[in-house]
């Protein structure tokens, strides 16, 4: 028989966890406050509407915003005994204090976290793919038992996810570094753009695109974010406001003396951003080094991309990552392959044996 999951909070990560399940043969029922987020992801196949006839589920996901979590978590393993409760807020200390401190019995209940999500909110943008190749975070407690985290753990494996097990505050800790600064970053950057003269908006290339795209996420949801992870978040942030002054004393050292030191400080700090870049893994976790990126011209015209897949995929080269670089008016776009180095050469040869532009 099929494991039965009921989903509880269906916006983007609970629709989308509902999708990737059901595809995958689990029975998923679903249910939200809003009779609107909830009809509408049981008509994007995220499952069934929860009914009171339900038999108990094997599984809870709290798909629900932060500050909410711990009460429907506590809620939910109190109306089913036996279920395995987990939730999937992007902070996992406060939630995990607060279950506790409910005095509810948590043997059941294991914290994760999907380190996959979009900068848009609700039913409507859920995809079934978002987990696929993407970190997620299970979250034990000293009482969770080791059956709640075998389940719980299936469950992400199940949806393309690569497990990763740690406690909250190592969770918490991390998170402020590898997302909770980042989304901040993002949008301070973007706030600047406030106030500039359209001329100056215009001119907006890639690299903004890039820094900025999270800081269209939904600053509700952020808010909470934030505030449940503040002292890591802060701690993280001093350091940034470190780097920032360090940067600020150099170009006032070129603007008003002669500059000595001054390039040598814009230079490391450049050159520590590559040094951390470079360890932003790739799919699965993968090393970064472990792929190449090849670029190779599309022209701008229907099913051209298409066939370019199907050429790769002909060629029996697996895709890695594909990235569109693609302007506004342009006649051709170009597709940013990345590959395994040994199948740089033969994509190469063959793709510019099919009569494809590529290029270094
Ligand atoms: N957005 C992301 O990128 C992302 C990624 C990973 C994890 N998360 C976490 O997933 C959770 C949901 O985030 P989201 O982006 O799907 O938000 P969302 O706003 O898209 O969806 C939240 C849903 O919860 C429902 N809800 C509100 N109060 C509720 C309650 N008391 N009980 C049950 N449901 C309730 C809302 O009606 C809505 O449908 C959050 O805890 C968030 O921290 C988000
Ligand atoms: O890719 C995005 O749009 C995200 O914001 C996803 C992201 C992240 O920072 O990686 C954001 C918050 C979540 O808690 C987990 C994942």
């Amino acid at each position: 028989m099929s494991t039965s999951v009921r989903i509880i909070g269906t916006g983007l990560i609970g629709t989308s966890l509902g999708i990737a399940l059901s595809s995958a043969g689990f029975a998923v029922t679903l249910e939200d406050p809003s009779p609107t987020a909830v009809r509408l992801a049981r008509d994007l196949r995220a499952g069934s509407l929860a009914t009171e006839t339900d038999a108990d589920p094997d599984i809870v996901v709290v798909g629900a915003p932060p500050d909410v979590t711990a009460q429907v978590v506590v809620d939910a393993l109190s109306r089913w005994p036996h279920a395995v409760v987990t939730d999937v807020a992007s902070v996992k200390e406060s939630v995990l204090r607060d279950v506790l401190a409910s005095g509810v019995d948590a043997t059941r209940y294991v914290g994760s976290h999907p380190m996959a999500g979009r900068e848009r909110s609700g039913a409507a943008a859920a995809r079934g793919d978002l987990f696929d190749g993407r970190a997620w975070v299970v979250v034990p407690h000293p009482d969770t038992t080791e059956e709640s985290v075998r389940r719980v753990r299936e469950l992400a494996l199940a949806v393309g996810a690569a497990v990763r097990v740690m406690p909250a505050h190592e969770h918490d800790e991390a998170v402020a570094a590898v997302s909770h600064v980042p989304q901040l970053a993002a949008s301070i950057v973007a706030s600047c753009l406030r106030e500039l003269p359209e001329s100056a908006v215009g001119l907006a290339g890639q690299g903004l695109r890039d820094v900025t795209r999270i800081a269209a996420s939904d600053p509700r949801l952020w808010t909470q974010i934030l505030a449940g992870n503040a002292a890591a978040v802060r701690d993280v942030l001093r350091h940034v406001r470190d780097q920032v002054d360090d940067v600020v004393t150099a170009l006032d050292g070129i603007v008003e003396r002669d500059g000595a030191g001054s390039l040598g400080t814009l230079s490391h700090v450049l050159e520590a951003g590559n040094l951390g870049h470079a360890r932003i893994p790739g799919k699965h976790g993968a090393a970064p080094a472990a792929y190449v990126v090849v670029s190779v011209v599309v022209p701008d015209e229907p099913g051209a991309l298409a066939r370019l897949l199907g050429d790769i995929g002909s060629a029996g080269i697996n895709l890695e990552d594909l990235h569109l670089e693609h302007g506004l008016g342009q006649a051709v776009g170009v597709a940013e392959v990345s590959v395994v180095p040994a199948s740089v050469e033969p994509l190469r040869t063959e793709l510019a044996r099919l009569g494809w532009r590529v290029h270094d």
